[in-house]
């Protein structure tokens, strides 16, 4: 054993659970530094089920010792604690298998998944003491599916509540991406925040405590035609969920801003511009923000708080990736969480994504509200947010066609235009504990004359508009064509188009 590896904190980590069970340190280390080897040092498979995997490899290596007599002839000899291959064949051997090589050596290494998978299995057949740390979900026939638990935390602390991530399939990599709370300029955005922008018109110095329990509503219910969007008890008004709903389902009977030049329909190859589809005049909250008097428990300060719900990321069965759904019921109108990522231009995301095409899935999208506030945008100017690299858990929210249960609604905070803003997603009716949280990403998926595909969408609902006409091919589940970045006009075909 390195002393390099006995500082290491994931190392230290794991005697500790081992010494619990009486197992001193001289059998644990060599049995986890041959483990790490041969998952290329993936902890996630170490610490799988409290680190079940390396408790047994130990047992299973003491028992080789004993039954070998601690002789060092032969293979048997050799094979001191189990390698991945020999694990597998131990579940062979449980599962009633006559075929019993334990004692050969054997030269194949299993993958990391295989090697996860192999446990899994030999957990499940051998009825060993596998824990399972998550509420199990239910089978349709009654039987209990496992559940691994990966990460307690994904946000690492930076949320008032712990995010989990578990993987029902047993075999998925975590997901590589930095997590952070709040949005963050990659480079060249410009986001104006300063006090000195927000008038007197647009906040509420001379308030004090909750806005919402004075007798007249204050400056920043303005927007919102004096109306707070919030109820006392922090939930979205029905009245205001509707029209926002209205506005999402039915967009050209609302009002439209028509730009000259739109950033959104511009073809960088050609260097031309297709005719604006009309950027809606959407409803906005205003939350109350720094300069306002009142404090910060004010009830017309909702998002600026945070996720304040249980969420879950999960692997989805359906061919969707992960997802994320609710571990608790949440009543019509509840702030679930912020669309948070890195601000780029549209610029700037167009040369991401040429440079990372061909990538699974996509995650920026575009912030393209009242535009009739601003000048016609430049590339150089028009914001979008990119959770590919940097985001939050909503990173993970996955498309639903037409019945989705959140919406995406614009909030005004610290900046008075709509130039920069966030996207806030809100229950559109009530939610049971453990169901998906989706988004309608609002994509047109019979646009042909688009030249990306977004994805063969697998969001299973009724009202899935997906769907291809029988007899034309493509199998649920199946990806469409990716057609190369240099194709793309514009953020437009990756991004999750809002209309
Ligand atoms: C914002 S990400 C959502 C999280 C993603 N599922 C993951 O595993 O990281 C959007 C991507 O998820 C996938 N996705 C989302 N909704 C889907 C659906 N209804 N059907 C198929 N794939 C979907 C697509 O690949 C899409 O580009």
């Amino acid at each position: 054993m390195q002393p390099a590896m006995l500082i290491d904190e994931n190392v230290l980590d794991a005697c500790e659970k081992t010494r619990l069970l009486n197992i001193p340190d001289e059998k644990t280390l060599p049995v986890l530094r041959k483990l790490l080897n041969e998952s290329n040092e993936d902890w996630d498979i170490i610490k799988l089920d409290n680190y079940s995997a390396l408790i047994d490899a130990i047992y299973s290596a003491e028992e080789e010792k004993k039954q070998s007599g601690g002789s060092s002839n032969g293979n048997r000899g050799k094979h001191v604690v189990d390698t991945p291959a020999s694990l597998r064949k131990n579940v062979k051997k449980s599962e009633g298998s006559s075929n019993d090589n334990r004692g050969k050596n054997v030269a194949v290494i299993d993958s990391p998944a295989t090697l996860k998978k192999n446990y899994e299995t030999r957990s499940a057949t051998s009825g060993t003491s596998t824990k399972v740390v998550q509420k199990q979900p239910q089978l349709s026939n009654g039987a209990r599916k496992r559940r691994y638990k990966k990460i307690s935390d994904i946000s690492k602390g930076s949320e008032s509540v712990e995010i989990s991530l578990v993987d029902d399939v047993g075999t998925e990599k975590v997901p590589e991406f930095t997590y952070i709370p709040h949005n963050i300029v990659y480079q060249n955005a410009y986001v104006h925040v300063s006090l000195a922008r927000i008038s007197d018109q647009d906040c509420c110095a001379d308030c004090k405590g909750d806005c919402l329990s004075a007798d007249f509503p204050c400056a920043c219910a303005r927007e919102t035609n004096g109306e707070y969007a919030y109820t006392k008890e922090g939930l979205l008004k029905e009245e205001f969920l509707d029209t926002c709903l209205k506005m999402k389902k039915a967009p050209d009977t609302f009002n439209k801003f028509y730009c000259q030049e739109c950033p959104l329909e511009r073809d960088h190859d050609k260097g031309t511009h297709a005719k604006c589809d009309g950027h809606l005049i959407r409803k906005f909250i205003k939350e109350c923000w720094r300069k306002c008097g009142c404090d910060m428990l004010c009830g017309n300060r909702v998002v600026q708080r945070g996720i304040k719900c249980e969420l879950q990321v999960y692997f989805t069965e359906e061919g969707k990736g992960w997802g994320i759904r609710t571990l608790q019921d949440l009543p019509k109108g509840t702030f679930v969480c912020e669309y948070i990522g890195e601000i780029l231009t549209n610029t700037e995301l167009y040369e991401r994504n040429i440079r990372c095409s061909g990538e699974r899935h996509t995650y920026p999208v575009t912030l393209d509200a009242d535009w009739g506030s601003e000048k016609d945008l430049k590339d150089e100017e028009a914001l979008c947010l990119d959770a590919t690299k940097c985001g939050n858990v909503a990173r993970f929210v996955n498309h639903r066609c037409e019945d989705a249960n959140l919406i995406d609604i614009p909030v005004e905070i610290e900046t008075p235009d709509r130039h920069y803003y966030h996207i806030a997603f809100f229950t559109i009716r009530d939610v049971k504990a453990m169901d998906e949280l989706t988004w309608d990403y609002m994509i047109d998926f019979s646009d042909e004359s688009h030249p990306v595909k977004a994805f063969r969408c697998c969001c299973g609902s009724e009202l899935c508009r997906d769907r291809k006409p029988k007899g034309s091919g493509g199998k649920s589940g199946e990806r469409r064509k990716i057609v190369p970045a240099k194709k793309q006009p514009g953020p437009k075909a990756v991004a999750l188009k809002r209309k």
